[in-house]
């Protein structure tokens, strides 16, 4: 066991990912999706890639750009398993993660198979907590955040920037009352409306981990998300809009990617 804080060569396997330092070869930017089923979609955007491991919610694969390492992999849902995927690629050498989700949008004004980078977010979750007290902001690196924009851009996308609200659930912490007891507790009735009151853009479950445990780190954090449903017309996503809207957001988080490692 390394002493507290010094992860060097030897580490061997991380608990939860199954990876060592020799399998990222130097990689120190990490994408990282929610699904690993778009881990494989994400890699193969690049020049070459290899599937690294699987177990639980994380696959990981090791991609190149331009022969620069970068690794792929994915967090499940929710702050804590993020937290353990950011935690142990951060022994393994990574310090930019790039987070590529779907989203739903709040403002009205935000169409589906728009993208959203993230400026900071609402610290809806648990999680956070666990690596700064609340009154510390769960912000995005703002390198980040722009090349994200630019990559966005660049790919005549429409991108929208501002804050997000990470919610430990999906249905009542974003307030949808279509499930089987049709309730939400009386904290979250209305908070839909004063999100969207507040200029919030959108709704997702990760970015307020993942910014604060990277902030609190000294590391750097990115977040762009594809908008598979606008909550001021429907509450679930329509599944036939799913493939445009993780292909737009993919794009943009491997364009950005390109962008940071040729910069690095
Ligand atoms: O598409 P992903 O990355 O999973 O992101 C969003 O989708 C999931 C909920 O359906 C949550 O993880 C949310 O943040
Ligand atoms: O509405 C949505 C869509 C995707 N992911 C979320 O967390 N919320």
């Amino acid at each position: 066991m390394p002493p507290c804080g010094q992860y060097g060569d030897d580490v061997s396997d991380v608990f939860h990912l199954d990876l060592t330092r020799a399998d990222l070869d130097g990689a120190t930017l990490a994408i990282l999706p929610g699904d690993p089923g778009r881990v494989p979609k994400i890699a193969e955007r690049f020049d070459e890639h290899v599937h690294l491991a699987s177990n639980r919610e994380y696959t990981s694969h090791l991609a190149r750009a331009d022969g620069a390492p970068v690794v792929v992999c994915s967090t499940g849902i929710g702050g804590p398993s993020v937290s353990i995927a950011v935690e142990e690629l951060a022994q393994l050498g990574i310090r930019t993660f790039l987070r590529v989700g779907t989203t739903g949008a709040l403002q009205p004004d935000i169409a589906v198979a728009d993208v959203i980078v993230t400026t900071g977010a609402v610290r809806l979750d648990g999680a956070s907590r666990h690596f700064a007290p609340l009154e510390y902001p769960a912000v995005a690196d703002l390198t980040c955040a722009t090349t994200l924009v630019e990559a966005a851009r660049s790919l005549d996308l429409t991108v929208h920037t501002g804050v997000t609200a990470s919610s430990d659930t999906f249905y009542p912490g974003q307030e949808r009352y279509d499930t089987v007891s049709g309730y939400v507790r009386r904290e979250f009735q209305g908070s839909a409306e004063e999100w969207t009151r507040l200029h919030v853009l959108n709704y997702e479950m990760e970015g307020a981990t993942l910014f604060t445990q990277c902030a609190a780190n000294g590391w750097r954090a990115g977040m762009v998300a594809g908008v598979l449903v606008n909550r001021n017309t429907q509450e679930i996503p329509d599944p036939s809009v799913h493939d445009v809207v993780e292909a737009n957001a993919v794009s943009t988080v491997v364009e950005a990617a390109r962008r940071l490692v040729s910069s690095s």
